[in-house]
Order: C-alpha cells, then structure tokens, then sequence
C-alpha cells in the first residue's frame, strides 16, 4: 500500500472521525444493555404491532370495550404503580388478549381474570401457555357484573368503558376486602371520580365511592395506545378503600344521593319542596316505619298492620303531605342546609343531614326488601 493511501486508511485516536467511531461503537454497546435488560422495548413501534396483531386476528366488538392497550411503555408502568406483591392475588376485569396480564403474572402469586368472549379467553390461555406461567392464571368466562368475584387482594385492569359505574360500585361496595384497584378509564369519567365538592365534575358517583374509598390520578393515556383506537382519551387511577367507614345504611345513602343530585345545581330547599319528591318520601318513610315497628309484633299480623298504617297516615292525602313537607323543611333549616347545593356539599355535611332527616322519621329507601339484598343490589338499584 503506497503511504498516500495508508495515511487515508488510518484514523489517528486523537482525529475527529476516531471520536466519531468511538462514540457510534459506545452508543451500540449501551443500547445493547439497555434493551437487554428491558426485552420488551426491543422496538415500540414493532412491539406494538405484535400486542395488536394478537387482536387483529379476531374481530374487535366496540359494543363490548375491545380496544386492547399495546402501548409497553403504559402497560409496564400500570403494573409497577400496582405496588404488587409476590403474595397478591389480583383480580383482573377483560384480560382480553392478555397485554396487561402477561405483565401481572411474573410480579403476582396468582391472576384470577375474568373475561365475557369466549375467542379472547382462547388467545389469552396460548399466549399465557407460551409464556409458561399458566398454573398462576384463572379464569372465569363470565360477565365481571354478575359473578361473584373469588377472594383477591388487588385489582388491575384495562375495564370496558360501559361497565365503570356499576363495576366500581361493585368493587367499593362489595363483600371483598382489597387494597386497592388500579383501573384504565375513560378520561372524562376519571375527572368527575376525582373531582371535589365545588368541582364543575363532581356528581353523585364521586360522592358515593368518596364515602368509602379515596380515588389518586396517576397518568394520562392516549388513544393512540391502543387498538383498535378509540375516540377517547384514558387516564388512569387508583382507587384505595378506606381504612373506616361511616356507620350510615349504604342503601339509605345512596338512595339519598341520588335524591339530593337529582338537580345538582338545586339548592336542597327547591328540591324538597317538589310535591312528587315528597309524596314519594312520605310513601317509603311511612313503609320504613311500619316495618321497624312491626319487626316487634307478631310476624303473622305483619301485613295487616302495614296496610293499615298507610291508610291511616292518610299517606297522598293533603294534609299529611303538606305536615310531611314541613318537616323536611324544618330540618333543612334548622341545619341550615335549605339554601346549599349538594355540588359543592363536603360528605360530612351531607352525612349529618341525612342522619337529621332519619332522625325526624324522613326516610330514602325502601328498607322492607333490605335482608335479601346485599349492599352491592342496594346501591346498583339506588344508581338506576
Ligand atoms: C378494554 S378491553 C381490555 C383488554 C386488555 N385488558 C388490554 O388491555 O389489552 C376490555 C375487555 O373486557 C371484556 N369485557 C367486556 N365486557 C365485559 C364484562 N361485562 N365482563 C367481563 N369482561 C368484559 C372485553 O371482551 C375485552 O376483552
């Protein structure tokens, strides 16, 4: 090789182009640790497409909330905000093709996940198979509204949008003891659970899961994470049940709630002074009185007696009405509620008023059905 060219070929350490080499050869070295440590991020967009292809296989029904999440980046970040523990049993809402629960199971003792289309639960049973974690997973094939959850410590889920309301009741409400559940929601419905008295937001499912749960925001999530894309944004929360509960009558409670934000912006006395409201208070009151003064007398006469005190309460009957809605106004007043509005009432507030109206015989539900119910039907029922 003549010296003119060698002098070309060789890149002395002290060169630019040396710098440059040295700085391309670390970089690749890095990368290589980095994405050996974390494998899943290999390649987001690619990564992506792998979670989504596990749907595209299958025809996704927006009717049943299948937009699966295929962003790693949320769904590592979900399970690591999760706090589990190798000891947890979490409970997971529509696995569907097991994006998050792939992702669960390493970190958890076991994932109970609970599914309604037959064709995802088939998807997530090959996949979970392939990764070898299969005798830590359960699954029930059912809809997450109407069966009774097993014992769990945790849940964390990816919900369908339609089912939030009824679900997190069920969750907040139920007979299950847990920690906390980190869920996937629409945007717009984490706003109003996180929002506060005197928020624009704030309505009675905030007011009812507050009385027994404490809601954290923890990120945002857009609708490109996922696939098919929906034409929402998401956000996520943890919902954490609190440690005590007021001794209120969640039926009561609810059936209250939903009297009190029937018109959240009403003042309390406007919509107390509705004719039909108070009819309808005077009906359920004059029932929930009869029936704890006849759980004292013969169980047999038991029907009669009600009967008879609905008619002789003269219940509909102007008179009656018209002392009925002075009470309730009496006690408005004399608490000084008549002239809040419930939007911007703390549930302190709204608690000793509805202990007031009890007090003076002004009930919400009717309590006649209440020992063949359990909470979770008692507050559904209130949130129809
Ligand atoms: C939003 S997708 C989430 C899928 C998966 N967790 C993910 O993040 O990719 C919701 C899943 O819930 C299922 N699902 C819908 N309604 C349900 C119900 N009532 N009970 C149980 N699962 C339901 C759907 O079939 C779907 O697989």
């Amino acid at each position: 090789m003549n010296s003119h060219l060698k002098s070309r070929l060789y890149i002395s350490p002290s060169s630019p182009p040396f710098h440059f080499l040295r700085a391309i050869v670390q970089s690749f070295h890095l990368c290589h640790r980095y994405y050996a440590a974390k494998p899943h991020y290999d390649n987001d967009r690619r990564f992506r497409r792998k979670e989504a292809s596990e749907g595209e296989l299958l025809h996704l029904h927006k009717s049943k909330g299948q937009h699966l999440l295929t962003n790693p980046r949320i769904l590592d970040t979900i399970v690591r905000k999760s706090a589990i523990k190798p000891t947890d049993t979490v409970l997971e809402i529509g696995p569907g093709t097991g994006n998050l629960t792939l992702r669960l199971l390493p970190v958890a003792r076991k994932v109970v996940a609970v599914e309604l289309d037959r064709r995802m639960v088939e998807v997530l049973h090959k996949r979970v198979a392939e990764s070898g974690f299969q005798d830590s997973l359960s699954v029930i094939c059912q809809d997450a509204l109407k069966v009774d959850f097993p014992p769990f410590d945790l849940v964390v889920a990816n919900i369908p949008y339609g089912i939030s309301s009824p679900l997190i009741i069920k969750l907040v409400y139920g007979e299950n003891p847990f920690q906390s559940a980190t869920l996937l929601l629409q945007k717009e419905f984490a706003r109003r659970l996180l929002a506060n008295p005197g928020d624009s937001e704030f309505n009675r499912l905030a007011v009812n899961v507050k009385l027994v749960a404490d809601v954290e925001f923890v990120m945002d999530v857009s609708k490109r994470d996922f696939h098919p894309c929906p034409k929402v944004d998401s956000s996520v929360v943890i919902i954490r049940p609190k440690p005590e509960v007021p001794q209120v009558n969640l039926a009561e409670w609810c059936s209250f709630t939903k009297t009190c934000f029937g018109k959240k912006n009403k003042t309390l006395g406007a919509t107390f002074k509705q004719k039909k409201k108070v009819l309808e208070l005077l009906e359920l009151s004059t029932r929930t009185v009869s029936v704890s003064r006849n759980d004292e007398d013969d169980e047999n006469d038991e029907e009669s007696d009600c009967d008879e005190e609905m008619e002789s309460s003269g219940c509909g009957s102007g008179r009656t009405l018209g002392l009925f809605k002075e009470k309730i106004i009496g006690v408005l007043r004399s608490g000084g509620f008549e002239d809040k509005r419930p939007a911007k009432m703390k549930n302190e507030e709204l608690l000793e008023l509805l202990s007031l109206l009890n007090q003076s015989g002004v009930f919400f539900h009717n309590h006649a059905n209440d020992e063949s119910s359990n909470n979770v039907a008692l507050a559904a029922a209130a949130f129809d």
